[in-house]
């Protein structure tokens, strides 16, 4: 009999890994807020605001009730908002099947808790960490559902876990490789959005690779700082979860946070792009969790820092450049 498995979440990510887990065998059930997408996807096989042109598999169906989505399944996925996260499991308390399996695909930092997404899954859900895993990597979307192969990583405490869940998602154009680093992975996903804002902004001022490839490097070198010094193992940021993440939403036209930060670079305000764009950058809202965290550790975090000043202070993204620039010289690696 065919895995069961309910994906919490209607949007890019929670359908296109929808069709990974059908394609990989499993019958999938989405839960969406909205009637009209979960009708859609039911009886259409479409979800033509998030993924248009995409038909998907008979093997997904959908609907608007979570105690029907996660009737019977062995694992439940979550790819709501990473701010939404925690209203939405207590909303679903009670609900929720204890003894299944439970994997974010969230990539953010909780604001004012400075909580990591499967921190949550386990405080508000009281769910055994054992039974969490992280799915994160290189893995925009749209690139997924064209099948284009792609690698990612899925981590839990419990390497049993994981490999149960790489298990449910591997399919040819989808090759998931198992960790026991939750915080490296959950940290890589969640700060990469920011350093890809900065990425975005750089281009959107106009500033050419040499600045960008400077940003990427930098931004990698303050998340592993902040990784490592919340117990991460520092070979997790050159893996997939780290430098491979990193490469492709910093580069990618497809990246929502890269574009974000275009616009922001641009020009615009950040209220301007999210009513042009209504989707999840999660960046933005990260970018200040992120920093919280990393000053309560005495972590020095420079591109977040200034991120977080465009984001939410209103800086003007050329006046980040100069900040950065003007920075005290040192060594490369302390
Ligand atoms: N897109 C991608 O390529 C990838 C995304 N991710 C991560 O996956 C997570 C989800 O992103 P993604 O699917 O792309 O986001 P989208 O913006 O495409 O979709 C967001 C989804 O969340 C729903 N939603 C919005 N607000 C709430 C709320 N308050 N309560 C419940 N549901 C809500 C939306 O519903 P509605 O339509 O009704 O607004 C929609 O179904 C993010 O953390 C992102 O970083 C990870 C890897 C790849
Ligand atoms: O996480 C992603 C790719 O791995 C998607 O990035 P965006 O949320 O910026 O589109």
């Amino acid at each position: 009999m065919s895995p069961r498995v309910a994906v919490l979440g209607t949007g890019s990510w929670g359908t296109a890994f929808s069709t990974v887990l059908a394609d990989a065998g499993c019958t999938v059930t989405m839960w969406g807020r909205r009637t009209e997408v979960t009708d859609e996807i039911r009886e259409r096989h479409t979800n033509a605001q998030y993924l248009p042109g995409l038909p998907l598999s008979a093997a997904i169906s959908a609907t608007s009730d979570v105690a029907e989505a996660v009737a019977g399944v062995e694992a439940v996925v979550l790819a709501v908002p990473s701010q939404s996260l925690r209203a939405n499991l207590a909303g679903w308390a009670g609900t929720l099947p204890r003894e299944a399996t439970y994997v974010s695909l969230m990539k953010g930092i909780e604001r004012g808790t400075g909580r990591r997404m499967t921190e949550v899954i386990s405080e508000v859900g009281a769910i055994d960490p054992a039974r969490v895993a992280v799915v994160t990597g290189p893995n925009l979307a749209k690139e997924i559902v064209r099948h284009d192969p792609a690698a990612s990583v899925v981590a839990s405490a419990s390497r049993e876990t994981a490999e149960r869940v790489a298990h449910l998602c591997a399919t040819p154009y989808f090759r998931p490789y198992t960790e026991t680093d939750v915080v490296g992975c959950e940290l890589g996903g969640a700060t990469k959005n920011v350093v890809a804002l900065a990425v975005g902004m750089a281009e959107g001022l106009g500033l050419g690779d040499n600045s960008k490839a400077s940003i990427i490097t930098r931004g990698l070198a303050e998340t592993t700082r902040l990784g490592v010094r919340l117990g991460a193992d520092p070979l997790t940021f050159s893996g997939l979860a780290g430098v491979g993440d990193l490469i492709a939403t910093c580069m990618s036209p497809l990246s929502r946070n890269h574009s974000f930060g275009v616009k922001l670079g641009q020009g615009l305000s950040v209220d301007e792009i999210v009513a042009e764009t209504r989707q999840v950058a999660e960046g933005v809202e990260s970018a200040e969790s992120i920093l919280a965290l990393a000053r309560s550790v005495a972590v020095d975090m420079p591109i977040v820092e200034q991120v977080a000043a465009v984001v939410h202070d209103g800086r003007e993204p050329q006046e980040v450049v100069t900040a950065l620039m003007s920075r005290a010289r040192k060594s490369e690696r302390r």
